[in-house]
């Protein structure tokens, strides 16, 4: 594996008298697509909120040559592009004006004046997540997957190193699920260290280059799909096995009833 960008090391969150996460390493590349998978209250979200900053955990997080925890606010967010779940927003902004907010970290904090730099990384942005036909509309006026598509492409506008993303498909059509993976795995390439945090085990296989598992706030498994998506795996992660074949090269996974 090539050099590590991002690394965690003895990462924990604890809430109260609980841990969310406990002692939870690992290195990962840049141009690296890792799915972050898990049960229901495994500790996905935490994990990422944790990388993003944005809850205090103990241990340590690198970022290239840094400690993320000696970065600023605005260095972190320059760094890290976070896409939480559910992403909702209130307000009748125009697509294009939300989209713009991913520049907010740049300097550049009126969507309406945007430099041309900053204009067309939201070009970029647009264009990716497909909303060139939305992008004058409000925001709200939008349906659940066209709003995911917003959240996401203000994501992408960041053009960070890396990007943390809380399961972005979970509310797309099938259609939108393979392009988002699809975009995301181009980013990836593009030279981007990618987080996804997904229940789709099948998608997760079939576009990750990597798979963190977690449960219980720990670590179980980490590696390429084939060894973290193993049977053994699935059945002591969630209880489950698997419907495994191969179409067009790439491996096909189906969760299916505990063997
Ligand atoms: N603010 C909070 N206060 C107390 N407990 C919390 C808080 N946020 C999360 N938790 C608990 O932490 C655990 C991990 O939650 P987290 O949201 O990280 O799980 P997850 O793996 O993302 O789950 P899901 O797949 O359901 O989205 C859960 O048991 C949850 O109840």
């Amino acid at each position: 594996m090539s050099a590590a960008y991002l690394s965690a090391r003895g990462l924990g969150v604890r809430l109260g008298a609980r841990d969310l996460i406990a002692d939870v390493s690992f290195d990962l590349p840049r141009g690296c697509l890792t799915a972050v998978i898990g049960p229901n209250g495994a500790g996905k979200t935490t994990l990422l909120r944790a990388l993003a900053g944005l809850v205090l955990s103990r241990g340590e997080i690198r970022v290239g040559d840094s400690n993320a925890a000696a970065l600023s606010i605005r260095e972190r967010a320059l760094r890290f592009a976070y896409l939480p779940q559910g992403h909702a927003v209130h307000w009748p902004l125009p697509v294009r004006d939300v989209v713009a907010l991913g520049r907010y970290p740049h300097g550049a904090t009126d969507p309406g004046n945007l430099p041309r730099r900053d204009a067309e990384a939201v070009a970029r942005a647009i264009a990716a997540a497909d909303l060139g036909s939305l992008a004058d509309r409000p925001v709200t006026e939008l349906s659940g997957g066209e709003k995911a598509r917003v959240a996401l492409a203000r994501v992408l506008a960041v053009e960070a190193p890396i990007v943390l993303a809380d399961e972005p498909i979970a509310s797309l059509d099938p259609r939108y699920q393979l392009d988002v993976m699809a975009l995301l795995r181009d980013t990836a390439l593009g030279g981007a260290l990618v987080l996804v945090v997904t229940h789709d085990l099948g998608l997760a296989a079939r576009f990750a280059d990597r798979v963190l598992v977690l449960k219980d706030g720990r670590l179980i498994e980490s590696g390429p799909p084939s060894a973290a998506l193993s049977p053994e795996v699935l059945a002591h992660a969630f209880h489950i096995g698997a419907f495994r074949a191969e179409h067009d090269g790439s491996p096909v996974l189906v969760p299916w009833v505990a063997p």
